[in-house]
């Protein structure tokens, strides 16, 4: 597999990279950014996954997320894939320049999850991508301790940081998501992305339903969530009272923390980054 190098700059004494491959999981080209901070040759250091949320590719919160600083002075690498395969001849995309096209699926929506239904199927694989391909890629690549690791995400990303952790609790330490998605099953987003990309069985939902998860029994280390109170989209998609209920139930840990005033966006996230970083220092 070759890593192509897209672009690299010096920040905070370490350096932001962004960097493009051929899939095996999507069978696309896929592009992702890496942070890797100032550290001694030959020293191998933690890794924070940071998935985003829907519209967005690595960019946005490479560009907003404010994450350098805290990496830097921690020694965490920051890895931040894009949230679909794209391309122009992607089957079952949504159409890139048609105005009406849906924000909420297809590209900028792949919700983290292994598509089983045509024409999905074909490309949208980004469970296998986050969960088997790319942690491969940063392994071979990139000065990483692979067992120190840690995962985070925002929105729909949230979910997707949430669930991998919950799929896979000997392989991340922590995980931490600002405005989640808690569960799919019961919100328009997830309602929409599952049957599209899963089917209408929702018994086959669950593995991708944090609530669901818990309440099956998969248990994860440590969980924070952050949430803003004027998020518009709180109360019809991410419920998190719902995830409080979910780690009540079954003795998980989970500290959720509420903030007055603010909203979905990358100003709320940007504020909120530094905290979760030295969150996951504790357990790196
Ligand atoms: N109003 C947004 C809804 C989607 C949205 O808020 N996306 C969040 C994640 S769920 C985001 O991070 N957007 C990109 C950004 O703020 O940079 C839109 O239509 O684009």
């Amino acid at each position: 597999m070759t890593l192509e190098t897209i672009s690299t700059n010096k920040s905070h004494e370490g350096v932001q990279g962004v960097y493009s491959h051929a899939s095996t999981s999507t069978h696309t080209n896929m592009t992702f950014s890496v942070f890797i901070p100032p550290h001694k040759e030959g020293e191998k250091l933690p890794v924070i996954w940071y998935l985003s949320g829907l519209t967005c590719t690595h960019a946005n919160v490479t560009d907003k997320g404010e994450f350098r600083k805290a990496c830097a002075e921690l020694g965490f690498i920051f890895v931040a894939p894009d949230t679909s395969p794209r391309g122009p001849d992607l089957e079952g995309n949504s159409v890139p320049d048609d105005p009406n096209a849906a924000y909420d699926f297809g590209l900028g929506a792949g919700f983290y999850v292994n598509a089983t239904k045509a024409p999905f199927d074909k490309h949208y694989k980004m469970r296998d991508y986050i969960e088997k391909e790319l942690p491969e890629i940063i392994s071979a690549n990139f000065p990483a301790d692979m067992s120190r690791q840690s995962i985070m995400g925002h929105s729909m990303g949230g979910h997707g940081a949430l669930t991998i952790a919950l799929r896979n609790p000997d392989r991340f330490k922590s995980v931490s998501a600002f405005a989640p998605i808690v569960s799919p099953l019961n919100c328009p987003w997830g309602e929409k992305a599952l049957s599209g990309y899963i089917g209408d069985d929702k018994s086959s939902w669950r593995e991708y339903d944090t609530c669901a998860l818990i309440a099956d029994g998969a248990r994860t280390p440590s969980i924070r969530v952050d949430q803003g109170e004027a998020d518009a989209f709180l109360t019809e998609q991410l419920k998190p009272s719902m995830l409080e209920a979910a780690c009540k139930q079954a003795g998980v840990s989970l500290t959720l923390n509420m903030h007055e005033g603010y909203d979905h966006s990358y100003y709320f996230i940007s504020t909120f980054m530094a905290d979760h970083l030295n969150w996951h220092a504790k357990y790196l």
